[in-house]
């Protein structure tokens, strides 16, 4: 039997509500917080012993400066289950909440883990990850149940690319889609677009085997094959003819990739990192391409050995 444990979730978007229900399931005391609620955030984080961050990337690093401003356990591990890249500084989430708690554990969540399923008690797995070991044993104990299978793993970084890298393929997925490509061209761009996220993946420091896990490739086959993702339903609509400003006003919660993508395209062409799959769907969301042309400019490119 699990220690109950107050946690402290910010964000009372689809995902930080779902590991809410998540947690209190547990038995756990469950405080939720959101910047358009009336709870005040420094009644919500005092004395947990977890606090768990489920903000969209463009509130974190706000978020965070506040947080800063309220008394805290020295206790208190955060948790953090963002799937984005900051664009001034490509920060991961992890590095921004570390930066601000340089004294406590920070520990990631990721894995192929659609809200709407969970809402619904469907089956799912998690990885959590930490430098600090015994930090992401806790959290694993915290949110594991029948219906919730959560693993740790020793690589914080790998586990945060994959959700975030992830985002951009789904948004391909859904042009592949819904171009009506089949199922071999999805097979193809899928399984290429792993390949790209371990290069990216490898350049910023995490490791291989990692994206080959239930954060890389796990979350991957969930987002690129589900209408559930926001990401996926943004390529999908791009590729039924409506403009990115006519998707994103009528979209349900975030769609990451798009700002992901664009922080990836400022770190390819900086680095000189080859990204073509990423390249094309920057493109697309620019209006530069048509969902046809960045077809063809995938296709068309010079044939090369499949390990390069
Ligand atoms: N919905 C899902 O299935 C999953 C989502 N995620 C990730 O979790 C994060 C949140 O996603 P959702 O809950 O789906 O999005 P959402 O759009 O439903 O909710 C976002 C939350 O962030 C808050 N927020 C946004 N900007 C803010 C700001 N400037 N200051 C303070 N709060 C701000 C909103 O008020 C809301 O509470 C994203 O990074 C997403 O990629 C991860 C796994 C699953
Ligand atoms: O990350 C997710 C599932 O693991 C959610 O995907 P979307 O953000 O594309 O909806």
């Amino acid at each position: 039997m699990v220690q109950e444990t107050t946690i402290a979730i910010l964000g009372a978007g689809a995902w930080g509500a779902a590991l809410a229900n998540l947690a209190a399931a547990n038995g756990h005391r469950v405080r939720l917080w959101s910047r358009q609620g009336t709870e005040m955030l420094q009644a919500v984080v005092q004395d947990a012993q977890i606090v768990l961050s489920a903000i969209s990337m463009k509130g974190v690093r706000t978020v965070a400066s506040q947080v800063q401003s309220c008394p805290l356990s020295p206790e208190t591990i955060f948790v953090t289950a963002t799937k984005g890249l900051e664009p001034q500084t490509t920060a991961t989430p992890t590095q921004i909440w570390q930066a601000a708690f340089p004294n406590h554990p920070v520990v990631v969540l990721s894995g192929p883990n659609l809200s709407a399923e969970i809402q619904k008690s469907l089956p799912a797995a998690t990885v959590v990850a930490s430098n600090i070991y015994t930090a992401a044993q806790k959290v694993q104990l915290l949110f594991s149940s029948p219906r919730f299978r959560v693993y740790t793993n020793p690589d914080p970084l790998g586990v945060e690319l994959g959700g975030t890298l992830k985002n951009v393929m789904a948004i391909a997925a859904g042009v592949c889609d819904g171009l009506q490509l089949g199922t071999n061209a999805k097979a193809a761009l899928v399984t290429r677009g792993l390949t790209e996220m371990v290069r990216i993946g490898n350049f910023l420091g995490a490791k291989t085997e990692t994206f080959y896990g239930l954060s890389g490739l796990g979350d991957l086959l969930a987002t690129c094959n589900s209408p559930l993702s926001r990401n996926y339903q943004v390529g999908y609509q791009m590729a039924c003819g409506k403009t990115l400003t006519n998707i994103l006003a009528n979209l349900p919660g975030t769609a990451e990739g798009v700002n992901t993508c664009q922080v990836l395209m400022q770190l390819a062409q900086q680095q000189n990192i080859y990204m073509p799959i990423t390249e094309q769907v920057y493109r697309l969301l620019q209006s530069e391409v048509t969902p046809q042309q960045a077809l063809d400019e995938l296709m068309l490119r010079n044939i090369k050995p499949e390990y390069h």
